[in-house]
């Protein structure tokens, strides 16, 4: 049975900059194999909340609990060691990289895990085992290809058929695509979306809608937190939205309910409509 400790809990937590009260004083959980939408109005503190569970922000109030433990306090990397992983607004890739060692990269993240934090890329053991048939080496090594051809396949032939191409030479879309692999490539068990679609046309949004669906069949542990302002997003994939403004929890509930909730309809559009807000409407 799983415990009540699992997932993340967002506990009363601020975050003011110079008297901007860019949190203030949200509480909200995240279980495993749950879908999670924040949304918002530009300025509503939705990026800075993510910033605060990896690690990246430090809180001016509250605490942040992932599966009975405070990461709070702890750096990024120890965070994203604890299987939590994060995708950026702007793609972090290298440009350099090629497709295929971008998400071999990202592969790190869950081995470092395994071996609780050792280094395990040894340039003096990479040697030795391309000289030398070194068995536990090459299985390590053919465990990570497996989970990178499976994650660029996710991506239907969109990254596969470029996987040997520099990331430089890649679409915007396909960038961020590239940015998401990475990130699943290191088998978080809790992953943050910060608007994974921004800057993507109708039809890349749709497509990223059913990758983020088939993600979820595909790992039904899983616990995802997506920022975004296409609400056919999030009315597709989520199972439950949370609407910040100015810092603060204005509603939350199943996507309909939370979304036409008429102080959010007015958050967002500064007047009262008495028609839902439509599925392609886009926030902020
Ligand atoms: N590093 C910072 N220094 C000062 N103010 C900040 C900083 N980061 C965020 N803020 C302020 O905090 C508030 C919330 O910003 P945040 O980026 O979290 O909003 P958001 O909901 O993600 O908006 P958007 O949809 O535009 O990305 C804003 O008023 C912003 O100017």
């Amino acid at each position: 049975m799983m415990s009540t400790m699992q997932g993340i809990h967002v506990q009363s937590v601020s975050r003011h900059f110079d008297g901007v009260k860019a949190v203030d004083d949200v509480s909200f959980s995240l279980a495993p194999g749950e879908t999670l939408a924040l949304v918002g109005p530009n300025g509503a503190g939705k990026s800075t909340l993510i910033q605060l569970i990896s690690g990246i922000e430090r809180l001016s109030g509250g605490h942040i609990m992932v599966d009975g433990r405070r990461i709070d306090r702890l750096p990024p990397e120890r965070i994203a060691r604890l299987g939590i992983g994060r995708s950026f607004q702007t793609s972090r890739v290298f440009p350099a990289l090629s497709v295929w060692d971008s998400v071999m990269l990202g592969t790190q993240a869950r081995l470092l895990r395994r071996e609780h934090g050792r280094v395990l890329v040894n340039p003096l053991y990479e040697l030795l085992a391309g000289l030398l048939p070194l068995r536990g080496w090459r299985k390590k090594v053919e465990g990570q290809e497996a989970i990178v051809r499976e994650t660029l396949q996710l991506f239907g032939d969109r990254l596969w058929p470029r996987r040997d191409q520099p990331a430089f030479s890649l679409s915007y879309a396909n960038r961020r695509r590239l940015e998401i692999a990475r990130v699943l490539a290191g088998q978080p068990d809790y992953l943050l979306l910060d608007e994974p679609a921004a800057g993507m046309n109708p039809t890349e949004t749709g497509e990223l809608t059913r990758l983020l669906l088939e993600l979820r069949r595909m790992r039904p542990q899983l616990g995802m937190l997506v920022v975004e302002h296409k609400l056919s997003l999030v009315r597709s994939v989520a199972d439950r939205v949370i609407v910040l403004n100015q810092g603060k929890v204005l509603a939350q509930g199943d996507p309909d309910h939370a979304l036409d909730h008429p102080e959010v309809v007015e958050a967002y559009l500064g007047r009262v409509r008495t028609r839902p807000v439509s599925s392609d409407a886009h926030l902020g």
